[in-house]
C-alpha cells in the first residue's frame, strides 16, 4: 500500500519543511492534508507525486500511473489546451483519436469557458486549473495527488470535481489532496491530517457536523494498518502511543480491533460534532 515512512525534506540548508512524516493512502481512499500557509503541504504532495525526492525517509509502493495537479500549473506554453492535452495523452500511451476525445470530454465536463483552441497562457486562472485537472485524469490514475484542486474554480465546477474524485476512488484509485478545510469537507475523506510546521498533527474539525467524533488514545499494541482497516478520521503516532479520531458509529470496531491487537485503550473522549 502506498505510504510515506519517516519522510523529511529540507530545501538546501534551510529549516526542515517536513519532519518525520508517516502517511498511508490506501487504494480507494481519499486522504486530505490541511494546514496553514507554509506548513509543508505542497512539499508533501510533491514528494507523494514523485516530482521531488525526500531528504530522509522512504516513499513505498507508489502506484502508477500517477495523476498530479500541482499548486501552480505551468501555463507558459502557447500550445492550445486541446493540443497540450492531446500531446500529454499520447505521451501517456493513448492513440491520437482517443487522446483528443478524452481531452474534449474532460474539458466539456469541467465546463472550460475559455477557448480550448487558443493559447494556454491566455486562459484565466480558473480555466487553467481545469486544464490542470484534465491532464491528471487523461488516463485513469492509480494515485491522484491534488494540490488545492478547487483553487480558482467557479462554484458550478466544484461538484463536478467532487463527482470525478468519487469516480476514480470507486475504480480503486488512492487520492491524496490538500486544501483549506472548507474544500476538504466537500469530499468524503477517509482521513484528514493537519500539517503544522512540517509535522503531522491531529485535526479535530468534524467533517460531518451531524456525527459526534471521538478521540481514542491507545498504547503499546501490535502491528495494525489502522487507516486501511478502520474508518479513521485522523491519527497520530508517537513513541508507542497512538491517538485516533473516529466517528461515533465506528468506535466499537476500533475498540474491538485495538483489543485484538493488544492495544491498551487509555481514554475515549468526545471531541466534536453533533451539537458541539
Ligand atoms: N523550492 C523551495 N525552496 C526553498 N524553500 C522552499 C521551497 N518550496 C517550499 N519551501 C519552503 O518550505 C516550507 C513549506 O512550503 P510549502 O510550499 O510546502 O507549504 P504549503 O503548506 O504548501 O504552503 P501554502 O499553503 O502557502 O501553499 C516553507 O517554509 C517554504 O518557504
Amino acid at each position: 500500500m502506498f505510504r510515506l515512512e519517516g519522510v523529511g525534506r529540507r530545501y538546501g540548508r534551510g529549516r526542515w519543511a517536513l519532519v518525520d512524516i508517516d502517511l498511508t493512502v490506501p487504494p480507494g481512499a481519499t486522504v486530505a492534508v490541511v494546514g496553514d500557509n507554509g506548513a509543508g503541504k505542497s512539499t508533501l504532495l510533491r514528494i507523494a507525486a514523485g516530482v521531488l525526492g525526500p531528504s530522509r525517509g522512504r516513499v513505498l509502493c507508489r502506484p502508477a500511473p500517477v495523476g498530479y495537479v500541482p499548486e501552480r500549473f505551468p501555463v507558459t506554453t502557447r500550445m492550445s489546451a486541446l493540443a497540450y492535452l492531446r500531446h500529454l495523452g499520447r505521451v501517456r500511451g493513448l492513440g491520437t483519436a482517443t487522446a483528443t476525445r478524452r481531452a474534449e470530454e474532460l474539458l466539456e465536463r469541467l465546463a472550460l469557458t475559455g477557448d480550448p483552441t487558443g493559447p494556454l497562457n491566455a486562459l484565466s486562472k480558473g480555466n487553467a486549473q481545469k486544464v490542470a485537472l484534465a491532464q491528471a485524469l487523461l488516463i485513469s490514475p492509480e494515485l491522484l495527488v491534488l494540490d488545492e484542486p478547487w483553487s480558482g474554480l467557479d462554484a458550478v465546477t466544484h461538484p463536478v470535481v467532487v463527482d470525478m474524485l468519487a469516480e476514480v476512488r470507486a475504480a480503486g484509485c488512492a487520492v491524496l489532496l490538500t486544501d483549506h478545510a472548507a474544500g476538504v469537507t466537500r469530499v468524503a475523506a477517509s482521513a484528514v491530517h493537519r500539517l503544522h510546521r512540517g509535522r503531522l498533527v491531529l485535526n479535530e474539525t468534524p467533517l460531518n457536523p451531524a456525527e459526534p467524533v471521538f478521540r481514542v488514545e491507545l498504547a503499546g499494541g501490535g502491528d495494525l494498518d489502522w487507516l486501511s482497516t478502520l474508518d479513521i478520521r485522523a491519527m497520530d503516532q508517537l513513541d508507542g502511543h497512538l491517538t485516533v479520531q473516529i466517528e461515533a458509529g465506528h468506535r466499537h470496531a476500533l475498540l474491538q480491533a485495538a483489543l485484538e491487537h493488544g492495544w491498551l485503550v487509555e481514554s475515549l473522549t468526545r471531541v466534536g460534532g453533533a451539537g458541539q
